[in-house]
């Protein structure tokens, strides 16, 4: 008998915070020592055992950023297929709840006019999360 192998892919997931304050999004620029380096992306992380989408958002942006956000909306899964493993983007839009931002990871952040955001170099899997929150924006009005 013939077996064919396929191999396991390795899926990430990734919750990630569109944060909002005072009509800006934050834009964070990712180390020029990590893995895209310099690209943008909005800020979170890997999935630990056991955590629920939310105990992972709210503890990486306290180990990214020294604060506490809270959830407004959740936008769409954004899967993306990095050949070896597969990155799916959970992006809660959220606002700050403490004000005072420390980077610990990132390079800088930016604030930017929501239709500005397309202007950087986003990771790829970016550019679908910025669609659905351009719909979430136009829902709202
Ligand atoms: N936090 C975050 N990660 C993103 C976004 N878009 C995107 O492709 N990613 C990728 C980058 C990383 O490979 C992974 C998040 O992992 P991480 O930030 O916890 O850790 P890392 O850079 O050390 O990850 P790695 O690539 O070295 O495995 O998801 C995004 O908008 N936010």
């Amino acid at each position: 008998m013939i077996e064919t192998l396929f191999p396991v892919k390795l899926v990430v997931r990734v919750p990630c915070a569109v944060i909002e304050h005072n009509g800006k999004v934050l834009a964070a620029q990712r180390s020029k020592a990590l893995s895209f380096p310099l690209k943008w992306e909005f800020p979170g992380g890997k999935q630990e055992e056991n955590e629920t989408d939310e105990e992972t958002l709210f503890r990486e942006i306290r180990e990214e950023l020294d604060v506490e956000i809270e959830i407004l909306h959740k936008l769409p899964v954004t899967p993306k297929d990095q050949g070896w493993r597969e990155i799916i983007l959970v992006p809660f839009v959220c606002n700050l709840k403490t004000y005072k931002i420390t980077l610990t990871e990132h390079e800088q952040i930016l604030w930017l006019e929501p239709d500005t955001l397309s202007d950087l170099d986003w990771t790829e899997a970016d550019l679908g999360v910025i669609q659905n929150y351009y719909a979430y924006r136009e829902a709202q009005k």
